[in-house]
């Protein structure tokens, strides 16, 4: 339990007094004023990534069943269950006891599914994240860069791992092949920050329409390993094709398929919630039109989404999802892996977000105008918080297990799903 991450919190210990030298280092010249200009957003964003000092996690909402609490969180993370008052969901024919569901009140449309995903199926998802999801014909982060190996990235790498005495495949960067270099490029990395046209039943056409070049491949990009690319996945698309460089979908190239084991987790998270007991009684709950919360369980059906992968040094920085023309409709996330904070603000960057530990197996449903357009984001991934489910092997799926638990040990998995169209609707294509 003497890990790096305990010891920051420890002012006798070497890791926390080299902590605070680069961080006093690093702030020296920083004007004084600069906190009081961040919106309360940016300050907690700031708060929760910083290295130095640690961040305070007592006031992180945490809803694990009590007496798994924080066990799970290795390494001297704490947390606090009773944070934010939350008011239980029945759930539909549901009894046992992890199937649970929260309504945060300060968020209207935000609901918490702590552990509805069972460790097997963690695993599964796992699996179809990294073999099925982050290869052709989906789009990844590092498509743009390199020519990826059509068996897909992580099979690859799998393989490599396997049979290391083979010839190793060499990744081609594009840039060196098509000879397109362009003088500012967009560089594998963290999701670029790009700020949209909220999509709606109006202007759909017209952001239909609009062009959508790929980005250009980066210059800097060399030849390289499977396995050393690995690390470097940020995200995978699933369903209607997600265009990074103008945040919109790109109708044109068709529609992928959300894989039933996905679609499946989806549907029992909306149609496991009582919408009544969220929106019911109260303004958040007027009629919406098209995506009416009373109609959900029979109406929601996801068609689109994005498989992020984060390394526990990266983060997300706040931002509002707002391609979709479904604007109330719930989103569904899965978290796998290790353990994040997720914060949940308002509408705007002036609302003080609301963190909250978000562990493998658990589902976060933004729903409605006031959740489903928040801003949100993830400033910190915690180390050594891979349950140990991950590091058995156990059951018949567990025979090829090893690269998969390799990989997971310095990874979170989110699977974020949404629905761009109501059921049943097809966009005109010629339009
Ligand atoms: O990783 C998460 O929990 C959130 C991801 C997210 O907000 C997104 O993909 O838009
Ligand atoms: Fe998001």
């Amino acid at each position: 339990m003497t890990s790096d991450s305990a010891d920051i919190y420890d002012p006798s210990t070497t890791v926390y007094k080299k902590a605070r030298r680069q961080y006093l280092k690093t702030t020296r010249n920083r004007s004084k004023d600069v906190d009081l200009e961040w919106t309360p957003f940016r300050a907690a964003e700031k708060r929760y990534k910083a290295r130095f000092p640690p961040p305070d996690l007592s006031n992180v909402l945490d809803l694990a069943p009590t007496g798994r609490g924080h066990d799970a969180l290795r390494g001297g993370w704490k947390g606090r269950c009773d944070a934010v008052e939350v008011s239980e969901i029945t759930l539909r024919g549901e009894t046992h006891p992890q199937a649970r569901a929260f309504a945060v009140p300060h968020v209207p449309g935000l609901v918490l599914l702590p552990s509805f995903v069972s460790p097997q199926d963690q695993k599964r998802l796992v699996r179809w994240s990294l073999e099925d999801q982050a290869r052709h014909p989906n789009d990844t982060n590092l498509d743009a860069h390199y020519i990826l190996p059509k068996e897909g990235l992580w099979n690859a790498h799998a393989y490599s791992q396997s049979y290391p005495s083979t010839h190793a495949l060499v990744v081609q960067p594009k840039a060196s092949v098509g000879g397109v270099i362009a003088s500012e490029v967009n560089v594998p990395g963290p999701r670029q920050l790009i700020s949209n046209t909220p999509a709606n039943a109006d202007n759909f056409s017209s952001l239909l329409t609009s062009p959508k070049s790929p980005p250009p491949p980066s210059p800097s990009a060399i030849p390289c390993t499977p396995s050393s690319l690995i690390p470097r996945l940020r995200w995978a698309n699933i369903g209607w094709f997600y265009h990074w460089g103008t945040k919109q979908y790109d109708f044109t190239k068709g529609k992928g398929q959300v894989a039933d084991v996905v679609r499946e987790v989806c549907k029992n998270a909306v149609e496991a919630v009582t919408w009544q007991e969220v929106f019911g009684g109260s303004k958040e709950g007027d009629d919406w039109g098209e995506d009416d919360w009373r109609s959900w369980h029979e109406t929601y059906e996801p068609d689109a989404g994005i498989v992020n992968f984060y390394q526990t040094k990266d983060t997300l920085m706040g931002h509002v999802d707002r391609s979709e023309v479904c604007a109330t409709s719930p989103l569904v996330s899965i978290s796998l892996g290790n353990a994040a904070i997720l914060l949940m603000g308002g509408l705007t960057r002036d609302t003080e977000p609301i963190p909250i530990l978000l562990r493998s197996g658990d589902v976060v449903i933004m729903s409605g105008p006031g959740c489903r357009r928040a801003y949100h984001g993830v400033p910190r991934v915690l180390e050594n918080t891979l349950p140990p489910h991950f590091d058995s092997t156990d059951g018949e799926l567990e025979g090829d297990w090893e690269p998969f638990k390799a990989y997971m040990q310095t990874t979170r998995i989110n699977i974020n799903v949404r629905q761009v169209f109501p059921k049943g609707f097809e966009p005109d294509l010629r339009a």
